[in-house]
């Protein structure tokens, strides 16, 4: 009977003074990050998911700026966004891969306090088959027009008048947490960002500004559609583990995300166990998530491995039916 207590005990007080260790070294310092009457720049913002957040942005009482390339599509949504909310918002025609165009049109926006980099091309294919020049367009909008998009806006953000928290948050996917048959480019484009966002939360701390990484599932929006067209039916069935969601669910999480200082953003359940199985060396503000993840990690591990072999029975199984015909 001692002994059964003595068990009980400990697995009670392991719990717990975990617990106690993880409040020591995550020391929650919850953030919070107003929007309300702050200036939010949202690349990509003229459709899809950048739309979503730039109505709920103003919904919110923020001063919201959109970057897209194409004008006629900025002129669309500021009288779709006016129209559902009220709100004029101020619109930008630049190509993230111009830096100089970039850097234009943030220095004419004003110093920003919430800048989203949401911008993004997807052109699934086999690498075997897929040409180069697609490979790099992703890589080239992806990534390397959020750095032109960050180092734009950085300057004015960390000289901005009153310092509350300001934040960084880049749009990546689950797709960027994970690879997938069919995204070699657009999988390394979005796992670029996590590194990109890892070591540029370590240099802007300092100013009082939070790097937020969001991670959606499929999102019904005007790219999803075009990308289901061509999409290889592989890359569906993966896809598929995670389910979809709609572009303003997708916004609403990553605004909550971003308010609250969240450095990793999962937009679903599937997106949650993901941020689990990949939390690596991430920061994580929450000690209760940090709980989960220091307990769950070998059950989460268990379940991605799961996940694998179910995609590789997939994939075999595609490759035996394609052998029969
Ligand atoms: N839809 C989905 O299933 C998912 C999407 N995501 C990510 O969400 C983000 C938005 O995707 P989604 O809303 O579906 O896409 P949409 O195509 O609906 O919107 C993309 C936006 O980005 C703009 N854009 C595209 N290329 C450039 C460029 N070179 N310079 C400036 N703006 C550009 C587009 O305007 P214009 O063409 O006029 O430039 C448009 O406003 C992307 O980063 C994507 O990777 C993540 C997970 C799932
Ligand atoms: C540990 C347990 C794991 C839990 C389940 C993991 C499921 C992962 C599925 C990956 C889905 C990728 C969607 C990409 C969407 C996207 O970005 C494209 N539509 C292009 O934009």
């Amino acid at each position: 009977m001692a002994d059964l207590n003595l068990l009980l005990l400990l697995l009670l007080v392991i719990p717990i003074s975990l617990l106690a260790l993880l409040i020591l070294i995550v020391r929650p310092r919850p953030v919070k990050i107003p929007i309300k009457n702050r200036h939010v720049f949202i690349t990509g913002g003229s459709s899809g998911i950048g739309l979503a957040l730039a109505i709920r942005a103003a919904s919110e009482g923020a001063r919201v700026s959109i970057l897209a390339r194409s004008l006629d599509k900025l002129e669309e949504a500021k009288h779709f966004i006016r129209l559902s909310t009220g709100v004029d918002v101020a619109i930008f025609a630049a190509d993230v891969r111009d830096f100089d165009s970039v850097t234009k049109a943030v220095v004419e926006a004003g110093p920003i306090d919430v800048l989203v980099v949401n911008q993004g091309v997807f052109l699934p294919q086999e690498l075997e088959k897929q040409e180069l020049d697609e490979v790099r367009f992703m890589i080239d909008v992806n990534l390397m027009g959020s750095f032109n998009m960050i180092k734009a806006a950085l300057p004015g953000m960390k000289i901005r008048d009153e310092r509350r928290p300001a934040s960084i948050a880049l749009m990546s996917s689950q797709a960027g947490q994970v690879g997938i048959y069919g995204y070699t480019a657009y999988s390394a484009s979005k796992f670029g960002l996590r590194g990109l966002a890892e070591a540029l939360q370590q240099e802007v701390i300092a100013d009082n500004i939070h790097v937020s990484l969001i991670f959606p599932p499929d999102t019904d929006t005007p790219a999803l559609a075009e990308e289901n067209k061509r999409r290889p039916q592989l890359t569906s069935i993966i896809a598929a583990s995670s389910g979809a969601m709609k572009a303003d669910e997708v916004a609403k999480k990553a605004l909550d995300g971003i308010k609250s200082g969240s450095f990793v953003v999962p937009c679903n359940f599937e997106g949650a166990l993901l941020s689990i199985a990949t939390a690596g060396l991430s920061p994580q503000r929450s000690f209760l998530m940090a709980f989960i993840e220091v307990v769950a990690a070998s059950m989460i591990r268990l379940l991605a491995l799961c996940f694998q072999w179910n995609w590789y029975g997939s994939i075999e199984k595609w490759h035996a039916q394609k052998k029969q015909k």
